[in-house]
């Protein structure tokens, strides 16, 4: 296969350009009649004494929103309402002035911000007060980031500012790469206040010199933090530091459901512990795109009873962006998987080869590491990334900021970038294996389609995987309209070549990350132990490994297996070199 150019004869609507300013569709109606989430409401008041007033309409005639108001047009016309709407739908931030600092305005100017995103308009026209608790739900890539972010700086801004040196604003997200981008995002919306009003945005996350981040935090004026809760809570430790935290007005937890679920919820707990009491009156704040109902029954350890729930999806509506076409591919076993993974990307090239940029979400860092290398190998004629967390943090932000800036390329990513992550104009977002859950599957689709723009989404399983699609049938997932399984032989020699291409080590090692992974999965499989281990060794043969790479009985241990038929115990050679390495399976919880 070879990038073409032209004979698009598919007419599906992609092409993933900007038209009209980035929020051109339709307001998603606010769930129940207010808005909330249910659980318990603010008191009504409105942050601003009046709903800040729509933007004047220029010349354009009033359309009705399609979907408002019950309006119901035929669609040709619903789409053309759309269209006008793109230009003169949203509230634009200038009639925040006056509530909201010029200087963060200018800010917002610059970054070419000008129309409220709902999710921006929602927190500004409903939240009780600036430093209001509250819980808030709205769909990927809708600009949850400033919409925590503006209402907390701005409530420093108005005589609330910490003493120099003192924390404001303490932001929590699970990852490095997010973390970078949330204080990127700070440093835009902050970049015009005066030299008097600078606010210093600070990180801390794994991965880079502890000293020198903690120096340069000792020794600055860090009023908002951003970090992730393994270094947060690993500074906590130094009393120097927990005194920085003594005059905290606000604490978001960034994609809160993470943030609480059973792999980060005992850092978040310890760094509670730390700051103080959430009764010393600072204000709590959580966001995500999904918050199952168990999130409601913790979220009280940042948020007082009485929080304003807010949100811009309906509660029948799954939290996938409406305009991104799902579809699954389900073949028979392993090996025909990376064939048809190889098909499906000939397939989508093929119809739309403009700016291609793609990401392919696997499994575990080491079968993304493996995928990786395979990709590379077997399609010479794309430019591919790597993106997991089993890289260094130097290797990771250079691609991060790589794989931002091209204009095409296929990334393959584990689920360090599954959340949070813009990717700005990613067209298609392809799964490669079982996602972690639900909520997991739901934030990498949102990889594509962000600010407006539009994508497509594709779950590729072989078929003991397939019950993800059956156990969600909540998802908007459709089977892919085109035969992929049956037209899969001309890439089984592509596969084997690039298989070859690959070295021992990486599959091996992406051998052992398969077993650790699925083996928490054996029940939702319907398998048992041996079941997984003869899963593993096809995963093994598909990557054209002679025999299945040996395995220590050590990690055979830690993961349950021992005395499990098909396993070659021994020190193979991921053991010997880098000494036992884990599996990596959900029980490990941080993003892989
Ligand atoms: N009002 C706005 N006008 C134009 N672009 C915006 C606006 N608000 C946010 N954006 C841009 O939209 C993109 C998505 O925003 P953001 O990353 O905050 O989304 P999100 O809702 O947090 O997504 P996720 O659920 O994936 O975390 C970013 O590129 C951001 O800069």
């Amino acid at each position: 296969m070879a990038p073409r150019t032209g004979n698009n004869n598919e007419t599906r609507g992609r092409g993933g350009k900007r038209r009209g300013h980035p929020y051109r569709h339709s307001r998603p109606k606010p769930s129940g009649v207010d808005g909330t989430l249910g659980g318990s409401g603010g008191d009504g008041k409105a942050l601003f004494s009046t709903r800040p007033a729509r933007a004047p309409r220029s010349a354009a005639p009033e359309v009705p929103r399609a979907h408002e108001g019950g309006v119901s047009l035929p669609a040709d016309t619903a789409v053309l309402a759309d269209e006008s709407v793109a230009h003169e739908g949203g509230v634009p931030f200038s009639s925040l002035k006056g509530k909201l600092n010029d200087d963060l305005l200018q800010g917002l100017e610059n970054m070419g911000f000008k129309y409220m995103s709902p999710v921006q308009e929602e927190v500004f026209s409903k939240l009780p007060s600036l430093s209001s608790d509250c819980l808030v739900q709205a769909k990927t890539g809708t600009g949850k980031t400033a919409a925590f972010l503006l209402p907390a700086i701005q409530n420093l801004l108005e005589g609330n500012r910490p003493a120099r040196g003192q924390v404001g604003i303490l932001v929590i997200c699970p990852t490095r790469e997010l973390a970078q981008q949330i204080a990127k995002e700070c440093d835009g919306i902050t970049a015009c206040l005066p030299r008097h009003q600078k606010i210093e945005c600070h990180t801390a996350f794994g991965g880079t010199a502890k000293a020198s981040a903690l120096n340069k935090f000792l020794n600055g004026n860090p009023t908002v933090m951003v970090a992730t809760p393994g270094r947060l809570d690993d500074i906590l430790g130094e009393e120097e530091v927990r005194e920085r935290f003594k005059d905290l007005k606000t604490v978001v937890l960034d994609e809160a459901d993470q943030m609480l679920d059973q792999g980060f919820a005992p850092a978040v707990r310890k760094i509670l512990r730390s700051i103080p009491p959430k009764r010393s009156g600072w204000q709590g704040m959580c966001f995500s795109a999904t918050l199952p109902k168990e999130v409601k029954e913790v979220v009280n350890i940042v948020l007082s009873p009485g929080y304003t729930s807010l949100s811009t999806i309906d509660p029948n509506e799954t939290p996938t962006v409406d305009r991104v076409p799902q579809f699954s591919v389900i073949v028979p076993d392993i090996k025909q998987s990376f064939a048809a993974l190889l098909a499906l990307i000939d397939k989508e090239y093929t119809a739309a080869p403009d700016d291609f940029k793609v990401i392919v979400f696997g499994t575990t860092a080491r079968g993304v590491a493996f995928l990786h290398d395979l990709i590379k190998a077997a399609l010479p004629q794309f430019r591919v990334f790597e993106l997991h967390s089993r890289m260094s943090q130097g290797p990771r932000t250079r691609t991060t900021e790589e794989f931002k800036a091209a204009k095409a390329g296929i990334l393959l990513a584990s689920d360090v970038v599954g959340r949070g992550m813009d990717f700005p104009n990613v067209g298609l977002v392809v799964q490669l294996g079982l996602p972690s859950s639900g909520e997991q599957y739901v934030h990498r689709v949102g990889r594509t389609a962000r600010a407006g723009r539009d994508g497509r989404a594709v779950i590729l399983l072989f078929e003991d995987e397939a019950f993800f699609v059956k156990t969600n049938p909540k998802l908007p997932i459709k089977p892919y309209p085109q035969e992929l399984a049956a037209s899969l032989e001309p890439y089984y020699m592509q596969i084997d070549r690039a298989c070859a291409e690959v070295d021992e080590d990486t599959k091996a090692k992406a051998y052992q990350a398969f077993l650790g992974y699925y083996k928490t999965y054996m029940k939702k499989l319907r398998m048992n132990a041996d079941g997984i281990v003869a899963l593993a060794n096809e995963y093994a043969k598909a990557m054209g490994c002679p025999e299945s790479p040996m395995i220590s009985k050590k990690v055979v241990g830690k993961m349950g297996l021992k005395g499990v038929k098909g396993l070659r115990i021994g020190e193979g050679e991921v053991e010997q070199r880098r000494g036992v390495i884990i599996g990596e399976g959900r029980g490990f919880f941080q993003p892989r």
